[in-house]
This record gives structure tokens, C-alpha cells and sequence, in this order.
């Protein structure tokens, strides 16, 4: 597979022009200067984020976090110099329906061929959706720089686009293969369900999903299904995904800007052919990997082990992965992921097929997930904002200094975005 090409990533100018400039060569802002963190989060979400050595860090670093009163308006509150967000309101709920009103429109129409009506209609959910959050955030917040754009994270949220995505990549070489399990989405009628299974060859068991992931605990509820009788009772719409044997350890692979960590946790234990055909019906099982006891400790036979690091990937300067590294296969879906879709808070789990050396599954990607069960994040969230800080210093000293030397229509067009 060739590496030199350039992929486009639906951000913005800003977003862009901060990315360009890597980390280590920025200059550091005056001591005096505060970097105001405005967070809109899930009370979950916040509880389980500030733990006390984050917020301590963060006040020795100069890093102030603000809660964004979501009932009042953004002008009355900040400015900021960033947003931090992850929040289940009626407005991004609304938005949400929308657009998985168009996914399931669009994924029909492709089968039907009709390419133009497709993309037509995406690109109208585009304008619609980013024209409305950047009314709410940005032009209210001029310089804020929003983490994530709204329109990335959307994929997240149904297990199809999700993966969809990997797919797409066609991620293969002689480092190994990152695929996703072969899977059907049902979006109604239960009784044809052990019908399109079969035609689609799906081999059981499966691993049965919600589609849509909304953050809510139904969104997390997934069993195994072990005959074809117990899919007829199911409850669309949801996702079938073949079970992988993997040796009941999982990857969850932490991305914080260009910070990746690699994690091992405990998973689903294997299902041989015997259990497979003496079990019957559907069974529920607990979020098992979402346990913050790691595995890495755990004594595990090398062949499931498998790795667990702290890596950088260093070279996802710009959006060109000319130069990403061929470490291994997780550094290029990471890569890959981050370059395509633009996002930079995310996890992404892989499973590594029981038996194989190099064949890896993605079988869960999350937005904004349990940063706080990774180790250091402190460090490492603190340094990613104080280096979107120093990036954004860096422009606007720029671009003033190259105001008071003569007049450049394109650094002020720039300019008029801070
Ligand atoms: N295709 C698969 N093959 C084998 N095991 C799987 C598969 N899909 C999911 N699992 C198991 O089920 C668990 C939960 O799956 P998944 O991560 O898709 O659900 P989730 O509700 O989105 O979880 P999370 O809490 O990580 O967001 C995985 O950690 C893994 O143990
Ligand atoms: O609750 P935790 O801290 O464990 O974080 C989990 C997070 O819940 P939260 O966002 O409400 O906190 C989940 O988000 P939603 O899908 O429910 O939106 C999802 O990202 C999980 O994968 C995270 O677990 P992890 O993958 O990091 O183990
Ligand atoms: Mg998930």
C-alpha cells in the first residue's frame, strides 16, 4: 500500500494553520499568560475527568478550566481560548436524528446506485450542521478553537459510519492487516433478520449492538447470540458483528492529539465450536473491557499479549502522512483515523484474532472516552491544550508582526478568524 498521498480532513482554516506547527518548535507563551479551557461535559463525564492531580497540574501549567453554562449564552461567558465537549443535549440530540435519518437515506440510495442523490444530501447535512454549531460556539467565541468539530465526532455515533470509515482505509501491508469483523445493519423487521444473516454468510455467534451510540446505558447493552432462532427476538435497529476469538484481551489505543497510549484490558473470553452449539438463545454481558482494571499486568500467554506503550506519532504534521512511521499496524489506524476524520480526543479498541500474528479487528471507536483509567493523562492532556495554546500564540504573534510590516490580504483574512 502507498503512503504518499495527501488526504483531505474536514476542518477548518484555523484548525489547519494550528496544525501545521509542530509542537516542539513553538515558542513558549509569557509566563502571565492564562489559557482559558471552557467545557461543556456530561456530569459523568466531568466527575470522572477532573480528577484532583489533573486539576493540580493544570493550575501549576497556567491551564484554567471554566463549566460553559449551556442555558445561557456564550457571550455572557469567556472568552475562550478553547472548548472542550462531549454533552447529550435536545440540541445535539436533534441533530443527531437528523443526520442518522440521512446515513440511513444515503446508505439506501447507494444501494439503489443513486451516487448524486447521496452526495447531495450529505453535503446539505454538512452545511446545515456545521453552519448551526459554528453559530453556537464559534462566532460567539471568536478564536476559540472547538475539540472536536461537531460534524467529526457524528460518525461516532452510529456503529456503522464508525467503522465504516476503517473500512475505507483498506489498512494492509507486510506489518499485518487492520480490518473490522464482517457485520449487517438491521434497521427493522426482527422476523427477516435470520434470513439476511445467512444471505450475507455471517457465521455465528454474533455480537449484537445498538446502532446508534447516544451515550446512553441501552446504547452500551450488547449480548451474543448463539443460534439463529433467538435473532428473530431482537430489537432493531442494531448491528450484527461476527465474534472474533481473541483471547479475552483487548487494545484500547488512547489518542490525546498527536499522543497515543496503548492499553490492554480484559475482554470477552473466547467461545469454542462445543459451547457455541451446546448454548441457545440471546445473552446480555456486562461492559467488560470498560473495567479500569488493566490487564498489563495480567500473565498472559505472548501470542495474546501483545503490546502495551506509550507512542507519538510524530510525523501526522500537517494532514500528510508522508512520512508516518511503520512502527505497526496501530500507529498506522490511529494515523490513518486521525488524518480522515479529523478528530483529536478519541479511543479506538482492536482486537487481535486468536491464533494470528497480525490480523487486527477495530471493533469500537469512542469519543472522548475514560481519559482519566489512562495512565498519565494528566500530563499528557495538559501538554496537548498547552500546545494548542502555544500554536495559537505563535499565529497571532505572526500574524501582528507581519500587520505592522506591510499589508497581506491572505494573513488577514487569517487574521479576522482570532
Ligand atoms: N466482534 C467482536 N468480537 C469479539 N468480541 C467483541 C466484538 N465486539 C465486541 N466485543 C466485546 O464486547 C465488548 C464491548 O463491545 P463494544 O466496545 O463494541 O461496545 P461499547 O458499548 O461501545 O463499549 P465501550 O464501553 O468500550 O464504548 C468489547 O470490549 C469486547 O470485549
Ligand atoms: O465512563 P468511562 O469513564 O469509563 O468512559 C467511557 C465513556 O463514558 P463517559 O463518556 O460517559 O464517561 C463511554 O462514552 P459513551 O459511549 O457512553 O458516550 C465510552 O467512551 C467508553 O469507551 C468509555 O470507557 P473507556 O473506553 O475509556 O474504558
Ligand atoms: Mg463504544
Amino acid at each position: 500500500m502507498r503512503f504518499d498521498l495527501e488526504i483531505p480532513v474536514p476542518w477548518s482554516d484555523e484548525d489547519k494553520e494550528n496544525e501545521q506547527v509542530h509542537l516542539m518548535s513553538l515558542p513558549r507563551p509569557p509566563p502571565q499568560k492564562r489559557l482559558i479551557v471552557g467545557y461543556a461535559l456530561t456530569s459523568k463525564k466531568v466527575k470522572s475527568f477532573f480528577q484532583p492531580k489533573l486539576e493540580r497540574l493544570a493550575r501549576k501549567k497556567g491551564i484554567i478550566f471554566v463549566a460553559i453554562d449551556q442555558s445561557r449564552s456564550l457571550l455572557d461567558q469567556g472568552p475562550f481560548d478553547i472548548v472542550l465537549h462531549k454533552v447529550r443535549n435536545a440540541f445535539i440530540q436533534l441533530f443527531l436524528s437528523i443526520y442518522n435519518f440521512f446515513f440511513f437515506f444515503c446508505s439506501s440510495l447507494e444501494k439503489s446506485g443513486n451516487m448524486s442523490w447521496r452526495i447531495s444530501v450529505k453535503i446539505s447535512y454538512i452545511f446545515v450542521h456545521s453552519l448551526s454549531f459554528r453559530c453556537l460556539l464559534r462566532e460567539e467565541n471568536p478564536g476559540v478553537t472547538v475539540l472536536d468539530p461537531p460534524i467529526s465526532i457524528q460518525h461516532l455515533h452510529n456503529r456503522q459510519s464508525m467503522l465504516q470509515v476503517v473500512v475505507d482505509l483498506n489498512l494492509s501491508d507486510s506489518y499485518g492487516k487492520v480490518g473490522v469483523p464482517k457485520q449487517l445493519v438491521i434497521s427493522k423487521e426482527p422476523s427477516s433478520i435470520p434470513e439476511a444473516v445467512s444471505k450475507a454468510r455471517l457465521g455465528l455467534p454474533l455480537v449484537v449492538k445498538p446502532l446508534l451510540v447516544d451515550g446512553s446505558a441501552k446504547s452500551h447493552e450488547l449480548s451474543l447470540a448463539y443460534d439463529e432462532c433467538s435473532l428473530s427476538m431482537l430489537d432493531p435497529p442494531l448491528v450484527l458483528q461476527e465474534f472474533i476469538n481473541h483471547g479475552g484481551i483487548l487494545f484500547k489505543v488512547y489518542i490525546v492529539g498527536e499522543a497515543v497510549k496503548v492499553v490492554r484490558r480484559f475482554s470477552l473470553p473466547d467461545v469454542d465450536k462445543r459451547e457455541q452449539l451446546s448454548n441457545k438463545g440471546a445473552f446480555r454481558f456486562p461492559r467488560v473491557s470498560c473495567a479500569a482494571a488493566s490487564a498489563d499486568d495480567a500473565d498472559l500467554d505472548p501470542s495474546i499479549a501483545g503490546r502495551s506503550c506509550a507512542i507519538r506519532v510524530n510525523s501526522l504534521q500537517g494532514h500528510c502522512l508522508r512520512n508516518l512511521p511503520r512502527s505497526s499496524v496501530i500507529d498506522w489506524s490511529v494515523g490513518f483515523y486521525w488524518c480522515r476524520i479529523g478528530l483529536r480526543l478519541f479511543n479506538i479498541d482492536i482486537i487481535r484474532e486468536r491464533g494470528t500474528r497480525d490480523r487486527f479487528y477495530v471493533i469500537d471507536i469512542n469519543y472522548f472516552p475514560g481519559y482519566s483509567k489512562m495512565p498519565e493523562y494528566e500530563h499528557i492532556f495538559t501538554d496537548f491544550l498547552l500546545g494548542i495554546g502555544q500554536s495559537k500564540y505563535r499565529n497571532r504573534r505572526r500574524l501582528s508582526s507581519s500587520r505592522t510590516s506591510r499589508p497581506n490580504p491572505k494573513t488577514d483574512e487569517i487574521a479576522s478568524s482570532f
